[in-house]
């Protein structure tokens, strides 16, 4: 099926810094839309009931010109812990799926950003807008400054200001011609850019580059966002970055999106907030890590008990402890120590195999396989399991379309793929909120994933790869279908909250699939009613 081609070379789009390349684009508005978070669902650690207490915060006043784009409902305050942020008007509230930003914005990189300097003119509000960027320029240790200056260099290089063995002179005066009085003033614009940056990436979340935006950069941090940044058209003349609210915002509720991945345990958040943001998380889910009856999905083992769902939390004194699952009360005895030996032996080898999944992705796929083995007590969500089945999905993905479009070996490549995206899906189930796009992005997946055709379906029952308690037997034939057509619908459903009107482009796609997907269903139908 032809819709399963665009799963090749896909890579899950991560939250975070990314030089790669250099884009521009404006933004299509995103009108209203209709729904709200379903109650049984709102018990999901990311999926909060009610509003977080809304921190004292003071109006922030700026130029006439500055930030015209912002919603009439929104505007920007300031409060003492986190600076600027962008907040709902009092007497105003944001639907989940509405798009909060920022129609117009220009989507720019370092490298036209430093040209655009020029074209705009000091004294416009755009580049006004970038001035008024945060930089952390005073507040880096000098382990910090390291990738900046790095950064820095490839810069020059680039826009040809100092080549190898230019004079001191030259290169002042290069730099005074694009508007930068010293190298000083450029570094300044490369901690605002490495502050305010974003992961650009495809309506269907492949990484593709940076962009920045400098009106969707004045919204603050949080691990249990209530919104989210992705361009859900593409980035042409119509498309752009959007800000599409997960779930309805009450008035004066601050805008939050998420610089890192919500996947990842608290230390690695923590650490990845420290390095580039330079603050300490205090969000709402950081602050559960304070109540010690709460289970962390990210850091959680399965329950030992064969066909129980319930998760155990892991220990954090050292020692060996017992600990109970949430819900049937099972008890293990489990060693800190090696607990902390086993995700540390894991993320060596994800380390690995992202480091070769191209040079060597048989390797890298055989690594992964190898590890899982190893690894059966954690839980589908857990760090770095969660992580190593979706790289493991993505190199099967690519394996299967490296083999003629028929036969065995091809079969059980898909079989696998199949099986490692319902693992991966499961898992995110647990850790991203309602209508996250990653999420629905991952249904849309699997869902591709149930409907490519086989060879021999009817031989392929169970895949060979997985350890038996991960193994899945998914259904065949006409089941396979109809849990594929489920998964779309859930997509469907979902898509709209994560990528604003219609789920975007990919919304428009799963339409198209699913309608095509139907019409085969009844062709079954009719074929066993014949027999
Ligand atoms: C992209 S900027 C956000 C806008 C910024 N507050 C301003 O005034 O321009 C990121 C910076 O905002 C601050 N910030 C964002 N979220 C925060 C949070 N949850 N807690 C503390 N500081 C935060 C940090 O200084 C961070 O480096």
């Amino acid at each position: 099926m032809s819709s399963f081609a665009a799963l090749r070379d896909k890579r899950q789009a991560r939250q975070g810094p990314s030089f790669a390349s250099v884009y521009s684009g404006s933004v299509s508005p995103s009108t209203d839309v209709k729904g709200s978070v379903p109650a049984e669902l709102s018990d999901s650690d990311a999926t909060p009931r009610s509003v977080p207490a809304m921190e004292e915060t003071k109006s922030y006043t700026y130029e006439t010109g500055v930030y015209d784009e912002l919603p009439d409902f929104l505007e920007v305050r300031e409060s003492k812990k986190k600076g600027r942020g962008i907040y709902v008007k009092q007497g105003m509230t944001v639907k989940a799926g509405e798009d909060c930003s920022l129609p117009g914005e220009a989507v720019r990189a370092l490298g036209r950003l430093v040209w655009a300097r020029k074209r705009l003119g000091e004294g416009s509000a755009s580049w006004k807008e970038v001035e008024l960027m945060q930089s952390d320029i005073e507040r880096l240790n000098p382990q910090q400054h390291e990738p900046l200056s790095l950064l820095g260099f490839a810069l020059v290089r680039y826009l040809d200001i100092s080549p190898q063995d230019t004079p001191p002179a030259e290169t002042a005066r290069k730099l005074k011609e694009l508007g930068f009085s010293s190298i000083r003033d450029l570094t300044n614009l490369l901690s605002r850019f490495q502050t305010n940056s974003f992961s650009l990436t495809t309506p269907d979340l492949t990484n593709v580059g940076v962009a920045i935006s400098p009106l969707a950069a004045l919204i603050s941090h949080s691990c249990m966002p209530n919104a989210v940044v992705v361009f859900p058209t593409g980035l042409g003349r119509r498309g752009g970055l959007e800000v599409i609210a997960l779930r309805d915002l009450q008035p004066g509720e601050e805008v939050l999106t998420s610089y890192v991945d919500i996947a990842l345990p608290r230390s690695l958040r923590w650490k990845e907030l420290k390095d580039r943001y330079l603050f300490d998380c205090e969000c709402v889910l950081c602050e559960k890590h304070h109540d010690h009856e709460w289970i962390d999905p990210r850091e959680a083992l399965r329950c030992s008990k064969k066909g129980c769902k319930g998760k155990m939390g892991t220990p954090t004194s050292l020692g060996t402890t017992e600990i109970t699952c949430s819900i049937c009360g099972t008890k293990l005895s489990v060693s800190t120590a090696s607990l902390q030996e086993h995700v540390k032996l894991a993320e060596d080898v994800l380390h690995k195999a992202e480091a070769i999944q191209f040079s060597d992705s048989d390797k890298a796929r055989y690594l992964l396989v190898s590890i899982l083995r190893d690894f059966d007590p954690f839980a589908l969500s857990a760090y770095p399991l969660l992580q190593i089945l979706q790289l493991l999905q993505q190199l099967l993905i690519t394996a299967v379309f490296d083999l003629p479009s028929t036969g065995t070996e091809r079969d059980g490549l898909l079989q696998d793929a199949a099986s490692c995206s319902a693992l991966v899906l499961s898992g995110m189930e647990d850790v991203y909120p309602y209508g996250h796009p990653s999420k629905g992005i991952q249904y849309v997946t699997s869902a591709k994933l149930l409907m490519a055709e086989m060879s021999a379906p009817m031989t392929m029952l169970q895949s060979t790869t997985f350890p038996a308690d991960l193994a899945l037997t998914l259904p065949t034939g006409i089941n396979r279908l109809s849990m594929s057509l489920e998964l779309l619908a859930k997509a469907t459903e979902e898509l709209p909250f994560g990528f604003g009107k219609g789920g975007g482009i990919v919304g428009k796609d799963v339409i198209l699939l699913a309608t095509g997907l139907e019409r085969e269903i009844s062709m079954w139908g009719g074929l066993g009613k014949r027999r």
